[in-house]
């Protein structure tokens, strides 16, 4: 039998916010997974398989485009029913997704329909089945990301607004980056075992530390002035909804409880805005979603003075 290694995630090179945008959601699933769109070949198929890596008993689900509905949901068979008075139900990829993590490349060529009923069942953790008067349901709680390169076609914005975090990602532009990362990939496929034994400490770290925020994440409060920011960065930045500012708070209560904090910060709510508002921002005819960094950072140092309190 062949053993097959997956590079380590620890082991990749600079991606910072692809990397925490993964965390994240691997601490906390219900934050409605996350989309990373950019360049073929920037880690990204590398990051997901890496970080079920970490995280014990987890694999990756690959959900092909041109998949069947049915493959998804899975089928209930009414023969049966009728039959033995039984339902049978046939698992489909929903099932064997829950706990692990359900890996779509290239989300944007997948259909509409398919895309609208994952993220239904992404944010609910139930996959229920129904045919004909007879139904069937099962928890499906899984880590959902999905990949994608813009030009090769967009998402509709109302699937966008449903995915919890977004994140862009492009390849190294620093010489010294770039050589990093092709004489660590060489070196892994040369002989991976001493190469996984080299970054073996710090991902059992990584580990430990995701459990530990798992847990952790529970006992993280915010105060009243975390929300007022959070719905002053909703109304002067134009986001669409209220969606963006609640996954902003939960993005910023995993984000403290990742650095080991029981109370949520300012900051914590800068950092979670850059994941959760650039697919949400009100779009504008002829020009693209764009995220005003210079009010936000405004917002959050509380330059702001508490203006719209007042207002
Ligand atoms: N930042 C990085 N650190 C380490 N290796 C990297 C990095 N970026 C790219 N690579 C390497 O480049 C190769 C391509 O990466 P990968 O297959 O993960 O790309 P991808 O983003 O999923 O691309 P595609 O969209 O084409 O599927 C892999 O060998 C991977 O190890």
């Amino acid at each position: 039998m062949v053993t097959e290694y997956n590079y380590p995630f620890s082991a990749i090179v600079g991606q910072e916010d692809m990397k925490t945008a993964l965390l994240l959601n691997a601490i906390n699933p219900k934050l409605g997974g996350v989309l990373i769109r950019g360049e073929k070949g920037t880690a990204k198929s590398t990051a997901v398989r890496a970080l079920a890596s970490l995280m014990p008993e987890m694999k990756v689900v690959n959900l092909p485009v041109g998949v069947t509905e049915d493959r998804v949901v899975g089928t209930l068979s009414l023969e049966s029913a009728i039959q033995e008075g039984k339902r049978r139900f046939e698992p489909g990829l929903l099932a064997e997704a829950d706990q692990n993590l359900l890996y779509i490349d290239e989300i944007n060529l997948l259909d509409d329909h398919i895309v609208d009923l994952l993220l239904d069942v992404a944010a609910m953790g139930v996959n229920r089945v129904e045919r004909e008067g007879i139904s069937y349901s099962h928890p499906s709680r899984f880590v959902l990301v999905g990949t994608m390169n813009p030009e090769e076609g967009q998402l509709r914005p109302q699937l966008l607004d449903r995915f919890g975090l977004v994140t862009d990602v492009k390849g190294e532009q620093e010489t010294a980056d770039r050589v990093e990362v092709i004489s660590r990939r060489l070196d892994f496929e040369e002989d991976p075992e001493p190469f996984l034994e080299k970054y073996r400490k710090e991902e059992e770290k990584l580990t430990a530390r995701i459990l530990k925020a798992k847990k952790l994440f529970h006992m993280v409060s915010y105060s009243k002035d975390i929300l007022m920011l959070a719905a002053q960065i909703g109304i002067s930045l134009h986001v669409d909804g209220h969606r963006a500012d609640i996954c902003m708070v939960n993005t910023a209560r995993t984000l403290a409880a990742w650095e080991g904090r029981t109370e949520v910060i300012r900051e914590d709510i800068r950092r979670a805005a850059s994941y959760v508002l650039p697919h949400r921002m009100h779009k504008r005819p002829f020009s693209d979603e764009v995220l005003d960094w210079e009010e936000l950072d405004r917002l959050c140092s509380g330059e702001d003075g508490g203006r719209h309190e007042k207002e």
